[in-house]
């Protein structure tokens, strides 16, 4: 491993984070407008998008930066949550556009977490979910006029996970998914008439396990249908559920392959259209489907890599955050009929940076024998391998890895080691099974199939297996501390980022908001099941511990909050482990390009210094 190309400052996977990176979305009823995300300034913040000339003006100047927003349906408003050094609690703000003042929608609030906020379509009314300790998890609308915003109306309230509030074309009706159930890990919908009194109209429940999540409401006035997707079938699949009558559709779609999940993301304006994307094995294909004559269009040219989102746009072009791994997250425009790349709406200055590596999808099979697919990625060398490797986890659970631009993950591809993501069991879009199967079991299969991943790469020659190095952030960053303690004798060293070290602890400090979380991911609270909390937790495994740890965590989450870290910190010193922690300024999201930057620079330098010990030992 080369150390010089560590610290040198024009290292070629320091250029590639210093490419621009832009999330981007039009206001649904005024294409002229967007809001941006950026890091152009080198940390994360919010932008109003002039989308005809293509000009940026700068909302937000948050010093840990800024990465979620709203956009008003009409382009007039921008709303985000107004927190403290990125802790994720605070007051949901209103910016105009236009003017750039800035209104709380909630002075006399005491500062809460979020989950969730959408504005109707007429841009008059809109709807949230607030969580704090004292009143748990509560549903508001809130009317809010060019001169007046009245005061918030309490809809629901809940101690239950419960999340995506979705409001009809002008504001009468919302809806929200919740774990507010007696067994399982499925959701449902409630829907409510926020005209008289905010009176529960409407349920949609698809049985014990099963979720169903609300999308959008056509963008006609009076419709009541609602575009939601339920997994009642193992994976999930689109309805439009018309919340008045009860009348449901299920979308037929026999052509697509009976795997991965299909995502309802858009309502054409005429109410025709339904923007759908199917992602099978961690890949992604978009299609037009028609309501009237239940036809379904495959976007067939557009760019392979990930979709995060996608819009109807203008004169028929669909518009799509996007991004491979050659290419950073922009926003493209696509042939609507056809999908092929039209136009780059928003992208990335044009500096020179080397090609990335390309990604391999990989399939191996876990404990069980069930399979779990990967991105592997080679090192350039003339050697066929092995090589020391690095095995990734994402957060999550609730996510996926698909092939993406990746300047930490190109970083110890340019450092020589071999590179696997892996889709545990728990990741999204293999199905309800799939990413059930961990619920009241934390940590226990998606550790056999990260140990499953290991005998995989030895196997096929890929891996030395003296140097197998794990890491992830968040929920891979727990994964990792669990394996070295749960697997000790397996690894060279584990590298975690704001990371879960003790559940029991996580789930007395964490934000309101992620307490339903954990509750549904243990199948109750830690007074219910502490057996389960321990034994999920790295840190009642840190006696074990062989190998290396650094750890990288922030001073201000509230996800993955410090006292809990700290407690394993201290217990990894009394038990004399090599163990490394660094501090950083900022909250859970990773908003600021230079600190990113020294963070890698860390990992690899420690990395390098532990691959030069534990090369010389056998394992
Ligand atoms: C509001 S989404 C639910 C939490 C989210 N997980 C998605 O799957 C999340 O923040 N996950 C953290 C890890 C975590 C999980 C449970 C409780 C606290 C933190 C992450 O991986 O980023």
């Amino acid at each position: 491993m080369k150390i010089a190309s560590i610290t040198d400052e024009h290292a070629p996977w320091k250029q590639r984070y210093r490419l621009h990176k832009s999330r981007g979305r039009l206001a649904r009823f005024n294409h002229q407008r967007g809001l941006v995300i950026s890091n152009r300034t080198g940390i994360y913040q919010l932008y109003a998008w002039n989308v005809p000339d293509g000009k940026l003006r700068q909302l937000t100047q948050h010093s840990s930066g800024k990465g979620k927003g709203e956009i008003s349906s009409d382009g007039r408003y921008i709303y985000y949550l107004n927190d403290t050094q990125g802790d994720e609690i605070g007051h949901f703000v209103r910016v105009d556009i236009d003017t750039g003042e800035q209104v709380d929608l909630t002075p006399d609030a005491e500062p809460y977490s979020v989950l969730g906020i959408q504005t109707d379509c007429i841009g008059k009314t809109i709807c949230y979910l607030t969580a704090d300790n004292e009143k748990g998890l509560q549903l508001f609308t809130q009317s809010v006029m060019t001169t007046t915003i009245d005061r918030p109306n309490l809809i629901y309230q809940t101690s239950n996970y419960t999340v995506n509030p979705v409001l009809s074309y002008s504001g009468e009706l919302v809806v929200i998914e919740t774990m507010d159930i007696k067994k399982g890990t499925g959701s449902k919908l409630l829907v409510f008439d926020t005209v008289n009194g905010g009176q529960h109209i409407g349920t949609l429940d698809d049985g014990i396990d099963v979720n169903v999540m609300p999308k959008q409401f056509a963008p006609l006035p009076n419709d009541a249908r609602l575009l939601a997707k339920s997994n009642r079938n193992g994976v999930s699949r689109p309805l439009i559920w018309n919340v008045r009558t009860n009348e449901r559709v299920d979308f037929v779609l026999d052509q697509l392959s009976i795997e991965g999940d299909v995502e309802p993301l858009d309502w054409s304006h005429n109410s025709n259209f339904i923007l759908l994307l199917h992602i099978h094995n961690a890949t992604f294909q978009l299609y037009c489907y028609c309501v009237i004559d239940e036809n379904l269009k495959k976007l067939a040219e557009h760019p392979s890599g990930t979709i995060f989102d996608a819009q109807f746009g203008p004169n028929g072009s669909i518009f799509v955050e996007w991004e491979n791994a050659d290419t950073p997250r922009q926003v493209i425009a696509l042939n609507g009929k056809s999908g092929a790349l039209e136009l780059v709406m928003l992208g990335s200055l044009k500096h020179e940076v080397p090609q990335s590596h390309p990604w391999r999808s990989i399939t191996f099979p876990s404990s069980d024998g069930q399979l779990i697919q990967g991105w592997l990625i080679l090192p350039n060398t003339t050697s066929n391998g092995p090589f020391p490797t690095i095995i990734e986890m994402h957060g999550g659970p609730l996510d996926v890895t698909s092939e993406k631009f990746d300047p930490e993950t190109e970083a110890w591809l340019d450092h020589g080691f071999a590179h696997l993501s892996i889709n545990y069991r728990g990741s999204m879009t293999f199905g309800r099974a799939f990413q059930h199967k961990i619920y009241s079991d934390i940590g226990h299969w998606e550790i056999e199939d990260v140990v499953a991943a290991r005998t995989w790469l030895i196997e096929q020659s890929i891996a030395q297996s003296n140097a197998i190095f794990l890491t992830g952030w968040s929920y891979g960053g727990y994964l990792t501390l669990l394996a070295l303690g749960k697997r000790p004798n397996l690894w060279a060293g584990g590298v975690a980022g704001i990371a879960i070290a003790d559940w029991t602890m996580l789930y007395e400090d964490s934000a309101e908001s992620l307490r339903g979380y954990a509750t549904t991911l243990f199948g109750g609270t830690p007074r219910e099941k502490p057996e389960l909390y321990a034994t999920a937790s790295p840190i009642t495994y840190v006696e074990q511990i062989i190998a290396p740890v650094l750890i990288i965590q922030a001073s201000n989450d509230t996800r993955c909050p410090v006292r809990q870290m700290k407690h394993y910190e201290a217990k990894m010193s009394q038990f004399n482990k090599d163990f490394k922690i660094e501090w950083f300024d900022g909250g859970h999201a990773l908003n600021n390009t230079e600190q990113s930057i020294s963070h890698v620079e860390r990992i690899l330098y420690w990395a390098h210094c532990v691959l030069d010990k534990t090369t010389q030992k056998k394992i």
